[in-house]
């Protein structure tokens, strides 16, 4: 017997629960001002790459999809980031935001969109993700994108940390947050809808299921790069960002 939305439902949350990035050594010191200048650079580096993606993951899924209605339920999700065709405030898109965090954090914004100095690990945990979305039935590629369902939390949690420990935080530079608690709510009720109804099966529960535990992987693994490469004693790889590079003149002063 297929088990209900219900126990299915929690399925899916108790998997954010045991395996979000929001555990991650990395972001609890993140969070309660454990980290470096360097550090911090470092993650909106490698972080961007993930931001630069996300759109690119997005027009994926969508170039699958017979149905209008999906296809026009989705579009949101790829102009959140890439901003809206029309002028005004809605121009403005997450990438652009992102950037706003590089450069208070005294990053070069031309030196972290030209995502050189990105982790080999970063990119490889990302692509993993951007070929998953391209491959997998619908039903796995949404489900992937359901850790959404926990990232509120850790938008809130990183408001509130990073105004409290870091001189760089502010209304302005950490907008990009600010604004996905707006933003991903709708996308997770959607996707979480959509993943309810077309898991009917116990097969599509289970692999709704792992294309979830996947995605949290991903995320697990960016992090686990970054602590390994750039925490002290950091190992930083040939061809990845080295501290002191990357950055706008007066930070470099
Ligand atoms: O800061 C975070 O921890 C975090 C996590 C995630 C996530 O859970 O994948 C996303 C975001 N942020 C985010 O800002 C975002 O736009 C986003 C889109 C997606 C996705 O899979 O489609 N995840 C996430």
């Amino acid at each position: 017997m297929t088990p209900s939305r219900e126990t299915f439902e929690a399925r899916l949350r108790a998997i954010g629960a045991e395996r979000y990035h929001d555990k991650h050594p990395f972001h609890l010191r993140l969070h309660s001002g454990g980290c470096s200048p360097d550090e911090v650079r470092a993650w909106v580096i490698n972080r961007y790459y993930y931001q630069s993606r996300i759109p690119m993951k997005d027009a994926a899924f969508m170039s699958r999809v017979e149905d209008p209605d999906l296809r026009r339920a989705w579009v949101s999700r790829l102009l959140d980031h890439d901003g809206h065709p029309s002028d005004g405030e809605r121009r403005e898109g997450g990438i652009v935001r992102w950037l706003r965090l590089a450069e208070a954090v005294g990053l070069d914004p031309a030196y972290v969109a030209s995502c050189d100095g990105v982790l080999a690990g970063t990119r490889f945990a990302v692509d993993a993700y951007v070929r998953f979305v391209r491959e997998t039935p619908l039903l796995e590629a949404v489900a992937a994108s359901l850790t959404e369902l926990f990232a509120p939390k850790i938008h809130a949690d990183r408001i509130e940390g990073l105004l409290k420990h870091y001189a760089f935080a502010n209304d302005q530079s950490l907008s990009y947050f600010r604004k996905r608690l707006d933003e991903a709510p709708k996308d997770v009720a959607f996707g979480l809808g959509y993943v309810l109804d077309h898991a009917d099966t116990l097969e599509k529960q289970d692999a709704a299921a792992a294309a979830l535990t996947f995605k949290t992987d991903v995320l697990w693994s960016q992090l686990d790069a970054l602590e390994h490469a750039y925490v002290t004693p950091a190992r930083i790889p040939p061809g990845a960002w080295r501290p002191g590079t990357g950055l706008l003149p007066v930070a470099a002063e």
